[in-house]
């Protein structure tokens, strides 16, 4: 079989130094670290680790490069934006090679995802043309009013290494759309993919220090960030711990800031709902990228009268899934990213079944080793255990029964996140009912999968500020400015 080093050789993707300034280029200490394929636990690559002076230095290009991106006329940025998006898809099976390798999910998934994120280059180079402002009715005819959207100025983009793809296109699209310049600060487990991305928006034309990368502990590069006046905006996707920091350490700087935080979501199925429309939605929400992603079901709420046959016909399903090394075309679960993660999963498993949680499916480590864990399901679940309050960030489904709609609606309620929510029902006034009462940014009914370029995606409460994708995703890269002319009439 063609290792992945060999398939991907003569692609120009797998770089790994940092590029900033229009350049390739090593640390400044010439330090690096390695990048770990999770399925075996091999080292991958060793990469350029950003220090501050380079941090500064990247910023400082960013700033330059500002003054021309911001004056491109909309429709050529639209252009290179649009080029970038067909370098990303005719280059997405060895997009999606990086991905799997330095991540783990199934190549069906990365490919997934690395269109998923194409997507979104294309949505804003469309956007870009259409940042309109307005002509306000005016209150004195001597005056005429108006408002424009302007480029913020250099924006940074911190992203986590659930999706190492699609999260950095997600914020960088719009970004460069409105006339921004943007840093972006990959996660340490996943920068492979963030270098390819940001070499073919070099083959796209995009011009130097408008979109850079560097790599670095994010503690590090994230104290710059947060400190320094040329960045205007930082969004950021993560543990809402790390959010939290960010806002505290932005204070400084007066900073806007999009957070896309951890979550909680609940899966709620009524009496009413399709049982097989049901446990599809459950698997596509609970069991996509091994459970790792913030908007995975975390608490599964079954009504009394369907209890027993959901869980029946969900455990048939878990019982199909295959773990396994993501390069394999039979896997559908990857490893977990990390022994603390494999940890944090078990964790919740042993505190579920102590206190009175009974395994369906699972319950342990995969006969694989490494970090891969059975797919599981747990019956029984109570809001005492830790997975009705904390993000497992796994491939854990724990069903916790109820009786009444408003009961629901309260234990699904009953948390400090508010990221995605799901439910179950063909009864048009408990649909109606139950989307307006749940706290969460996005709802998906009848469906567990709700992520779209073109639909907005963020989160209430601790899960986050701003919304991503949609026209309303380039609000944070934009400032509203209003314009009062008098006397010239
Ligand atoms: N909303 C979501 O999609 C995600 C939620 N999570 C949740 O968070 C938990 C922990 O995952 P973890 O990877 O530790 O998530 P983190 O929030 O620690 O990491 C996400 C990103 O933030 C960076 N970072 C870490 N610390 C700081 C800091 N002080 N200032 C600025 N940036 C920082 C990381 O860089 P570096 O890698 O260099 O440390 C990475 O790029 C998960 O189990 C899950 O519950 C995690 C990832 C995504
Ligand atoms: O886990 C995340 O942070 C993003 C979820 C991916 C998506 O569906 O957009």
């Amino acid at each position: 079989m063609v290792s992945t080093r060999e398939a991907l050789a003569d692609s120009g993707l797998l770089r790994t130094e940092l590029f900033y300034g229009g350049q390739w280029r090593e640390g400044s200490t010439g330090e690096r670290s390695a990048v770990i394929d999770p399925a075996t636990g091999e080292e991958i690559a060793q990469v350029a680790v950003a220090t501050a002076e380079d941090v500064e230095a990247a910023i400082d290009a960013a700033g330059e490069a500002f003054t021309t991106w911001s004056k491109v006329p909309a429709p050529e940025r639209s252009r290179i934006l649009r080029r970038w998006y067909e370098l990303v898809v005719a280059h997405a099976d060895e997009l999606a090679e990086i991905l799997t390798w330095e991540q783990g999910k199934p190549l069906a998934e990365a490919r997934g995802e690395v269109l998923y994120g194409a997507g979104f280059i294309e949505w804003f180079a469309e956007e870009a043309k259409r940042l309109y402002g307005e002509v306000i009715p005016t209150n004195n005819p001597n005056r005429r009013m108006m408002t424009t959207r302007s480029a913020v100025g250099v924006t940074a983009a911190i992203t986590p290494w659930n999706f190492p793809s699609a999260m950095i296109l997600r914020k960088a699209s719009p970004a460069l759309a409105a006339g921004c310049t943007m840093i972006i600060k990959p996660a340490s487990e996943t920068p492979l993919s963030a270098f390819a991305l940001v070499a073919l928006a070099e083959q796209a034309g995009i011009p130097a220090g408008v979109l850079s990368v560097v790599n670095g502990k994010g503690s590090v590069i994230g104290g710059i960030f947060t400190s320094h006046d040329l960045i205007r905006t930082i969004s950021f996707t993560g543990s809402t711990e790390v959010g939290r920091t960010l806002m505290e350490q932005s204070a400084g700087t007066i900073k806007r800031l999009a957070l896309e935080l951890g979550g909680n979501a609940p899966l709620i199925v009524f009496d009413d709902a399709d049982i097989e429309t049901a446990v599809k939605g459950t698997m596509d929400s609970k069991f996509r990228n091994a459970g790792q992603t913030c908007v995975c079901a975390n608490r599964i709420f079954v009504q009394a009268g369907i209890h027993d046959a959901f869980v029946a016909a969900l455990a048939r399903e878990v019982a199909k899934l295959r773990v396994g090394d993501g390069r394999d075309p039979e896997t559908t679960q990857g490893p977990l990213i990390s022994q603390s993660a494999l940890e944090k999963v078990e964790s919740h498993v042993a505190d579920a079944t102590a206190k009175g949680g009974t395994i369906v499916n699972g319950g342990a480590r995969s006969d694989l080793g490494g970090t891969f864990y059975s797919p599981t399901v747990i019956v029984g679940a109570t809001p005492e255990m830790r997975v009705a309050s904390e993000e497992t960030f796994g491939p854990i489904a724990p069903v916790f029964k109820f009786t009444t709609e408003e009961e629901a609606i309260e234990l699904a309620n009953d948390t400090e996140f508010g990221l995605a929510g799901y439910f179950f029902s063909r009864d048009i006034g408990r649909v109606t009912r139950v989307a307006e009462a749940l706290e969460v940014g996005v709802v998906g009914v009848n469906t567990g999968l709700i992520s779209y370029e073109g639909a907005p995606f963020g989160g209430v409460k601790q899960s986050g500020i701003g919304r991503e994708g949609s026209m309303h995703g380039i609000e944070e890269y934009t400032e509203l400015k209003y314009i009062c002319i008098e006397g010239v009439l």
